[in-house]
């Protein structure tokens, strides 16, 4: 189906709906709305066909490490490789502009090809997320993983199941009050996520 008639197909009741707020303490918060994404199944597929996917290498204490996923980030004014995720987008900036005070312009992708990829606790802390309050909205598709959370320096921690089309957005002080994760498992298949951020938020 086009992405045309898939707007005025079945699912334009439930394709962007209001996501449910969560505080978290010291000015953090998430929002996550279930089923947000429409034709999930759509873009799954062409992501994981079209995106130019690397190897991502992160540089630990005094050598470079493969990190275990596939990445690929879409700068600004670089076209998105779905037109559903450029209305998912444009969904994000018309409810969080106002609040957020900026659009969100990239849109970073990550291909988790099995329980074994990962990322290990960080906060989006390279640029304004280190010092500001920004927000970082996450779409998931493919296998269902848990997000974690837990705040900087230790505390009780928090799990965001991510399932094929949910979102989650981390608001507030988030990226530099707590820390998030998607740790390994035994078992799962596919899942590519993809976290559209402000300028200047990495
Ligand atoms: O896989 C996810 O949803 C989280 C990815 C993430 O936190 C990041 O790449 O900064
Ligand atoms: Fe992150």
């Amino acid at each position: 189906m086009d992405f045309q008639g898939t707007l005025f197909a079945d699912d334009v009741d439930t394709a962007f709906g209001a996501p449910e707020r969560t505080p978290l303490a010291r000015g953090a918060w998430i929002d996550v709305a279930r089923g947000w994404l429409p034709e999930p199944d759509g873009v799954f597929d062409r992501l994981v066909q079209d995106v130019p996917w690397r190897t991502e290498r992160r540089q630990m204490y005094d050598r470079m490490v493969d990190v275990p996923r596939l990445v690929h980030t879409y700068m600004i004014g670089e076209e998105l490789p779905h037109p559903t995720l450029l209305e998912a987008r444009r969904a994000l900036n018309k409810r969080y502009l106002q609040e957020l005070g900026e659009p969100f312009m990239t849109a970073g992708c990550c291909y988790y090809r099995d329980g074994r990829d990962s990322v290990a606790w960080h906060g989006d802390r390279i640029g304004r997320g280190n010092t500001h309050d920004t927000m970082v909205a996450i779409v998931s598709v493919g296998d269902p993983r848990a997000l974690h959370l837990r705040p900087r320096g230790g505390g009780e921690s928090v799990t965001v199941e991510m399932g094929h089309g949910d979102l989650l957005v981390m608001g507030g002080t988030c990226q530099r009050t707590w820390e998030h994760a998607v740790p390994k498992v035994a078992q799962a298949g596919p899942r590519i996520s993809v976290q559209f951020r402000p300028f200047g938020v990495f």
